[in-house]
């Protein structure tokens, strides 16, 4: 098939990229006071879950000619990360320089969309390399997210994360990505999860602050729906699922109970909060269920980067494939790709 055939077969799909709302509604909350009913009342049924959210997987969730589409969405909701032991600032301006230019030139005019600035959403590292990716970004508009809260396990002393918050900010990370405390979700002591995520939105001032509840940590589905709220009431802007470490990460039946939290959330407030599944998503297909699954729990307005990312550090190669293929006809290698 030639470039010019591909493009017209996506056409349509890709007016949705086009045409569709990349800066849509940000996430606006400022919390509530700290509430025991939404959190002693939450009922999760397992099953229910499951069965919910089984059939995406191996559906087609989009048809052929929107697929397109829907992956450079995708693309622009991905926090682009490293989050390694073995990080150095050469990595991080390597990921930088692919979050400006996430799809190859010549696959990006093929697809109708040469004259679109195209990026992911974010780029994400450790504290230590935020002004590298600050400065590696500049004059782009894509943020850095920090994991600033002695990620993973943020059992440092919550002064010490707090200060860490802070040197990140001031680093200019525009957006802190927090680790709550799983014993205080554990033990059931809410209050003081409570307490500290609020403590850590005083300290992210003006950076939008994701909170990871560590969701293969929480043992029950109830748990995850209970830390959601108590996250959700001390002010926090997303959800988010995992750190990428545990041993189980982003699942479908955790993303069900944590964008429901988020819709009954603004049902009882008003409130709106991001979402962002991480950890272990590293196919376009896996990208298209958690896309589809939003589509039909929250709507169209979260299906942009304002309120919704993808935690990822490979996802990115296998989508650009993916659209090497829907272009060409043909998978090249994962080395063919850039950070593949
Ligand atoms: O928050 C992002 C995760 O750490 C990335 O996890 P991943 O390497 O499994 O994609």
């Amino acid at each position: 098939m030639s470039a010019h055939e591909a493009s017209s077969m996506t056409d349509r799909g890709l007016r949705v990229v086009a045409e569709g709302r990349v800066q849509g509604p940000e996430p606006s909350n400022p919390g509530i006071p700290f509430a025991a009913d939404p959190i002693e009342g939450l009922r999760v049924n397992l099953a229910a879950a499951e069965r919910r959210t089984s059939a995406l997987a191996g559906r087609r969730t989009v048809k052929k000619d929107w697929q397109a589409a829907w992956l450079v969405r995708a693309l622009q909701c991905i926090d682009l990360t490293t989050l390694s032991g073995d990080d150095t600032a050469g990595r991080v301006r390597r990921l930088c320089a692919k979050a400006m230019h996430p799809l190859r030139a010549d696959l990006q005019a093929a697809l109708g969309l040469a004259d679109r600035r195209i990026t992911t959403g974010a780029v994400c590292v450790y504290h230590r390399f935020v002004a590298t990716a600050v400065d590696a970004l500049q004059g782009s508009g894509i943020p850095v997210a920090a994991v600033s809260t002695g990620f993973p396990a943020g059992l440092s002393p919550l002064a010490t994360r707090l200060e860490e918050i802070r040197a990140s900010v001031a680093d200019g990370a525009e957006e802190i990505d927090i680790v709550i405390t799983r014993e205080h979700a554990l033990t059931g002591n809410w209050r003081a999860l409570y307490d500290e995520i609020r403590a850590c939105k005083e300290a992210c001032g003006p950076a939008h602050m994701k909170t990871i509840l560590g969701t293969g940590d929480l043992q029950t589905l109830r748990n995850v729906g209970r830390a959601s709220w108590v996250a959700m009431m001390a002010g926090s802007d997303f959800i988010k699922t995992s750190t990428g470490k545990e041993s189980v990460n982003a699942t479908l039946p955790v993303t069900l109970i944590m964008i429901r939290a988020i819709r009954d959330y603004r049902e009882m407030t008003g409130h709106v909060v991001g979402y962002k599944p991480a950890g272990g998503i590293s196919t376009a297909k896996d990208a298209l269920a958690y896309l589809a699954l939003i589509k039909e729990e929250l709507g169209n307005d979260w299906l942009q980067p304002n309120l919704f990312r993808f935690g990822a550090s490979s996802l990115l190669a296998d989508i650009e494939r993916q659209l090497d293929h829907h272009v060409t006809g043909r998978y090249a290698s994962f080395s063919h790709h850039a950070m593949a």
